[in-house]
């Protein structure tokens, strides 16, 4: 199979599946640095898309541009909306409601006083606002996504007590306290034990069976490999991206992270791409 696509992420999403995320020739500078340029990105329903490159090469950045965080150039649109083109995300085209964000977990203020319920809430901010209280309803869902990340029984503990596991979880649920269509997720594992990650790859890829995008950036490459439906290389545009089996290669490897032909790395993650492709149980994911 060749069907990798260099400097473009928008071919190989699952056919006939909607696309919720597209992107077109974004550009972001940062600092008076080109950060990223030309990204082309598509993402379907149902698709679990494994965003990787090396430290800088702006997958943070990426996630950021989609949610209007930074200024950016280029076009995105949400569920077949343009939320920006040209000029900027306007204030109500801002797409908070329909995309969770799981921020890396350093970014959170775990030192403010409140408990894992209090947190969570705060993913429904968007939706209840500043001035209202929250009602019923808001607190069904905070209940509901403390369930789905098996947070209930610690909901009253202040987050500043969690573990960085528990702290994760925390930050899955408050992202999905707004039922989002669409789910980015930086660096989820980093700092976290096997078993959890293991616990939270099975979380997520429930949630993009039930027709959810989900976008995670992840480090750990074969992990990304085994689990993903689809990988976007990425350093400063898309340099290749395509299903695991598609991308079994070393090349676009060798190009998007700068390793050698002989790393071990390449023959790890072709080991597990030609298991996916096998249909192999040491494969997993959605083949
Ligand atoms: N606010 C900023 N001002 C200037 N440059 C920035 C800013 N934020 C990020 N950058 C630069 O943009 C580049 C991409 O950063 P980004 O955090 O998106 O990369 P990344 O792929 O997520 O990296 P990592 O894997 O290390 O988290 C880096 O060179 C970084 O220094």
């Amino acid at each position: 199979m060749t069907a990798t696509v260099a400097g473009d992420a928008s071919t190989g999403a699952r056919s006939g599946a909607a696309t919720v995320l597209q992107v077109r020739d974004l550009a972001v500078v940062l600092g008076g640095r080109s950060v990223l340029e030309d990204v082309r990105l598509e993402v379907a329903e149902g698709e679990l898309l494994g965003l990787v490159g090396p430290n800088g090469a702006g997958k943070t950045t990426l996630l950021r541009a989609v949610l209007g965080l930074v200024p950016s150039s280029g076009r995105i649109s949400i569920t077949g909306q343009d939320v920006r083109s040209g000029r900027g995300y306007g204030r109500a085209a801002r797409p908070t409601r329909s995309i969770g964000y799981v921020p890396q977990r350093h970014e959170f203020a775990w030192d403010f006083p409140v408990t894992v319920e209090d947190a969570v809430l705060t993913g429904r901010v968007t939706r209840i606002g500043w001035l209202r209280g929250a009602g019923a309803q808001d607190y069904r869902a905070v209940r509901h996504a403390l369930d789905r990340v098996e947070m209930t029984h610690l909901r009253r503990r202040p987050v500043g007590e969690l573990s960085g596991g528990q702290r994760q979880r925390v930050l899955v649920a408050r992202a999905l306290a707004l039922d989002p269509r669409i789910l980015l997720l930086d660096e989820p594992f980093t700092g976290l034990d096997v078993p959890t990650q293991e616990h939270l790859t099975e979380l997520f890829r429930e949630l993009a069976d039930e027709e959810r995008a989900v976008i995670m950036t992840n480090h750990d490459l074969v992990g990304a490999v085994h689990a993903c439906d689809r990988l976007c290389l990425l350093n400063g545009t898309v340099v290749a991206s395509g299903t695991p089996a598609e991308l079994a290669g070393p090349e676009p490897w060798m190009t998007a992270f700068g390793v050698s032909a002989g790393s071990p790395l390449l023959t790890a993650i072709s080991e597990v791409a030609r298991g996916r492709a096998a249909g192999a149980p040491d494969g997993g994911g959605r083949a």
